[in-house]
């Protein structure tokens, strides 16, 4: 048996069961994993410090697309909101909702880009972020306004060095578009039978299991190698 590697997880469409929701049967193999675990989403920061916390693992997170992490009792950030503002207000200014009503729980805490509901206005969105120099990622489960240098993929450099791991140390799974940066950084990449497009092109290996399913097999498979 070799040593486990360090993991990026993914956490929507990866952790999570086919109807939505942290898929239970992860929380074990994630907090026995023998070696660090780094949580990588496009949730805004405390989204997945508390899962860490819950879990428990250490916090060490990679949140909102790469703007901001936590490792080793530091915050390290990437991303500037104010940078989207300007687009935000242009798009509700032509009649774009963000999709998550008065009380946007979902943006209240996110320090670096900004996130909008699947069933908005998608033309005039990649209109606006065009418009203004900024990208929009469809992970599946939300549109991101971002800026185009921020990714999950360039603060795992960040994180793996505060870490004491090169990049490619780490196995990465992951299930959509914005999983694509970390998966060409790490060593070896596994996407779950629902990720999408892109994320089935770059990923090593393509599982045979949906959601959680394919995250657990793979777990397994690792521990066993
Ligand atoms: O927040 C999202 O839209 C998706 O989150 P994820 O990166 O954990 O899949
Ligand atoms: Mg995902």
């Amino acid at each position: 048996m070799t040593d486990a590697p360090p993991l990026v997880l993914d956490i929507d469409g990866t952790l999570t069961r086919p109807e939505g929701g942290i898929d239970p049967r992860v929380f074990e193999p994630v907090r026995d994993w023998p070696a660090p675990v780094v949580l990588a989403t496009g949730k805004a920061f405390p989204y997945p410090v508390a899962l860490c916390t819950f879990i428990p693992i250490e916090e060490r997170v990679i949140a909102e697309n790469g703007g901001i992490a936590h490792v080793n009792d530091e915050v390290l950030v990437h991303g500037d909101r104010q940078r989207t503002t300007a687009a935000i207000e242009a798009f509700q200014d032509a009649g774009g909702d963000l999709g998550w009503g008065d009380v946007d729980l979902v943006n209240r805490w996110r320090e670096t880009e900004v996130a909008i509901r699947l069933d908005a206005d998608e033309e005039l969105l990649r209109e606006v972020a065009a418009e203004h120099g900024l990208e929009v990622v469809d992970t599946g489960y939300a549109f991101h306004l971002k800026q185009p240098d921020m990714s999950k993929g360039l603060m795992l450099e960040r994180v793996a060095e505060r870490m004491g791991y090169e990049p490619s140390a780490f196995v990465a799974i992951g299930d959509s578009e914005n999983d694509v940066s970390t998966f060409e950084r790490a060593g070896r990449s596994f996407a779950p039978a629902n990720a999408d497009e892109r994320a089935l092109a770059a990923a090593d290996v393509v599982l045979e299991g949906a959601h959680a399913d394919g995250t657990l097999d793979t777990l397994a498979r690792l521990r066993a190698e």
